[in-house]
């Protein structure tokens, strides 16, 4: 029976890690309609920097194990980030390299190539191929080298091998070895016979064209290679190692893609399954976590043996140059500087044969999908959905942010946080979550006083839908106006979309409903305007409403500012995703805002329009 074992020979106890590598793609001035030059520039051989997308004179700095500049050759990049990796699974240890950015930043060139520029794949086999024949005959192992090749094409595993295939199941057997049982596995004899396969299979990769990449991949297609090695002598020891080479889909923003019905589906799955492996990368890097949310996606699922457990993981992140990039590869980046802090621990897998082995030139991978384990198996994965413990069912959540917005809440963390703080950034998370619930709390005080004011001012005049004003007065009755230039002003106030936690039904509030006309306020407590200038005009009405009330929202409208996602923000009245997007900008780089006035400091929010932000919200927010 095949038996995990540690470490025995071909490795050491010490831990190895993810090797992360940028690769910036030539600049493309057919990808720079408006002639804006570069975004990004390599520094030296591990460093570059990024314009600051909040301040042009600024740059973000990055470190990686590698950059490989934009002249850097194919042959330079298998040398420095590939090569040194392929040993290992000689010695029944896994390794895995893949490539992830954005689409048309060059994934695909840098894994496959070309015929003038070979690229990772063809290398790394090639180079497979001659470790084997270096091996000292002497040695006492025999080697046996076999290809699988499947891709992942929204949320389904397909073999590339038998493309009429369907859906194959991604199994774990007990040794926490991944298998696909009835994926093909060919035994290839050399690097040609690997080419007869792999060059035809590479055809039945799913592409298609988008906006922004003529021919774009839209499925992850990975490429196994397994080294098989059986020790001559009884009882024919024999040890499996894996190689995984891994193309990934494109992520990409639809927005820019201009990608609709079919191309939009599958690129939901694509950032689906990229969202969840920046989650898993996350989950791995704070050491933390008690589930590494592997089986949210068949992709990461699939690079369970090569993510954080025992392979020598390589990630090549391809970034592409120009300024319509610029949000793809600063996430990208953002992703890969995470991922350099994952840590593998190596060990070798081998396996003792009971009956002395006998290989195939052709066969199916180990582990068919009858056998009672995988029932059961099954079973518990099917449990796992019904209970709702399977992340899947959270995954599909409508209320779930969008993968950008969480991506970009992920970088925000990860932007704010070095290795080392990391222990103290998750306990101030918790710290954080506690004063949201507190908050919270506080909020369903408020509303349950307010109800119970409106009721009692309700009893005493006749009304109780009545909002809590000072001196318990409507200002929809109060303020009503036919002024022509207060007409002018009148704006729709949209109430905020849940970003207050309201349960009450949403009402749409009217701006002149509340506003203060000048001329026929007569209320004693209110402030007239002098000159009717806009920051005046914002006293005169604030003014008007209860300072405990007034004071409520303030400090929500704080709370979305300091904790909210794009999401959360763009929910915000007067914010739209350019607005929203500037002040994550401004958190991640000032952190808090310590009160709401210091949104002015945001590019772009100057006071009048912090002003109309605040009336905006306060009045959508009581309007609820
Ligand atoms: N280092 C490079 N040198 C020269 N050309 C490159 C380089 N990288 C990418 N290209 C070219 O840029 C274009 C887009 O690259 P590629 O198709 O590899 O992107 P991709 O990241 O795989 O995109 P997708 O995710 O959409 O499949 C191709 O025409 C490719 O030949």
């Amino acid at each position: 029976m095949a038996q995990r074992v540690g470490l025995s020979d071909g490795g050491s106890k010490k831990t190895s890690r993810v090797r992360v590598a940028v690769r910036l793609r030539p600049y493309m001035g057919k990808e720079d309609e408006k002639g804006e030059g570069s975004c990004v520039k390599g520094l030296d051989s591990q460093n570059l920097e990024i314009i600051n997308w909040r301040n042009a004179t600024e740059t973000v700095k990055y470190h990686f194990d590698a950059f490989h500049g934009e002249q850097t050759t194919q042959q330079e990049v298998f040398l420095s980030s590939v090569k040194p990796v392929l040993p290992h699974i000689l010695n029944g240890q896994n390794a895995s390299v893949f490539a992830y950015g954005p689409t048309g930043a060059g994934k695909t060139h840098t894994m496959l190539g070309s015929s003038e520029q070979a690229g990772v794949i063809p290398r790394a086999v090639r180079e497979v191929f001659d470790l084997v024949r270096a091996r000292d005959e002497e040695e006492g192992w025999d080697y046996s080298i076999g290809m699988s090749y499947l891709e992942i094409y929204n949320e389904k595993v397909l073999d590339l091998l038998s493309p009429n295939s369907h859906d194959l199941p991604i199994r774990e057997d007990k040794d926490k070895n991944i298998l696909i049982p009835g994926l093909t596995h060919t035994t290839i004899s050399s690097f040609s016979d690997f080419d007869k396969h792999f060059v035809p299979a590479s055809l039945n990769r799913t592409t298609a064209s988008t906006k922004l990449n003529q021919r774009s991949s839209r499925s992850h297609a990975i490429l196994l290679i397994k080294v098989v090695r059986t020790r001559r002598a009884l009882p024919n020891r024999q040890q499996i190692g894996k190689l995984y080479l891994v193309d990934l889909a494109g992520s990409e923003d639809n927005r820019r893609t201009g990608n609709q019905g079919i191309r939009l589906k599958e690129s939901g799955a694509i950032n689906l399954s990229l969202f969840t492996l920046s989650k898993v990368v996350d989950s791995l890097n704070s050491g933390t976590a008690i589930r590494v949310p592997y089986r949210d996606s068949k992709l990461t699922r699939l690079l369970q043996d090569s993510l954080g457990g025992s392979a020598h993981s390589v990630m090549i992140t391809n970034i592409a140059p120009e300024y319509k990039y610029y949000f793809d590869t600063f996430t990208a980046l953002n992703f890969a500087a995470k991922s350099k802090l994952i840590v593998n621990k190596p060990f070798t897998r081998e396996t003792v044969a009971v009956m002395p082995v006998k290989r195939s030139r052709e066969g199916h991978e180990a582990g068919g999908s009858g056998t009672e384990p995988h029932k059961k198996k099954q079973k518990e994965d099917k449990k796992a959905e019904q209970d709702g413990s399977s992340p899947s069912t959270h995954l599909h959540s409508r209320s779930e942010p969008s993968v950008l917005d969480r991506l970009i809440a992920l970088e925000k963390q990860m932007m704010s946080c070095k290795d080392k703080d990391r222990i103290s950034m998750l306990k101030d998370m918790a710290q954080y979550r506690k004063e949201i619930q507190d908050l919270k709390e506080k909020q369903r005080e408020f509303e349950n006083k307010a109800k119970l004011l409106n009721r009692l001012a309700g009893e005493k005049s006749g009304t109780s839908q009545t909002p809590n004003f000072k001196n318990n007065i409507a200002p929809l009755e109060r303020k009503q106006s036919t002024a022509t230039k207060a007409k002018k002003q009148q704006a729709v106030v949209q109430p905020l979309q849940g970003q207050f936690g309201m349960t009450q039904q949403v009402v749409v509030v009217k701006k002149q409903s509340v506003c203060v006309k000048k001329k026929e306020s007569k209320l004693p407590d209110q402030v007239e305007p002098p000159d009717g200038k806009e920051n005046m005009m914002q006293d005169s009405w604030e003014s008007q409403i209860d300072t405990s009330v007034l004071e409520h929202s303030r400090q929500k409208i704080l709370q979305i500012l300091n904790s909210g996602s794009l999401k959360e923000l763009k929910g915000l009245q007067q914010i739209g995703v350019k607005k929203a997007k500037l002040i994550l900008g401004w958190r991640e780089i000032h952190g808090d805002f310590t009160k709401v006035e210091d949104l002015t400091k945001v590019e772009g929010m100057t006071e009048k329009r912090f002003s109309t932000f605040m009336k905006a919200n306060i009045l959508s927010n009581m309007g609820k």
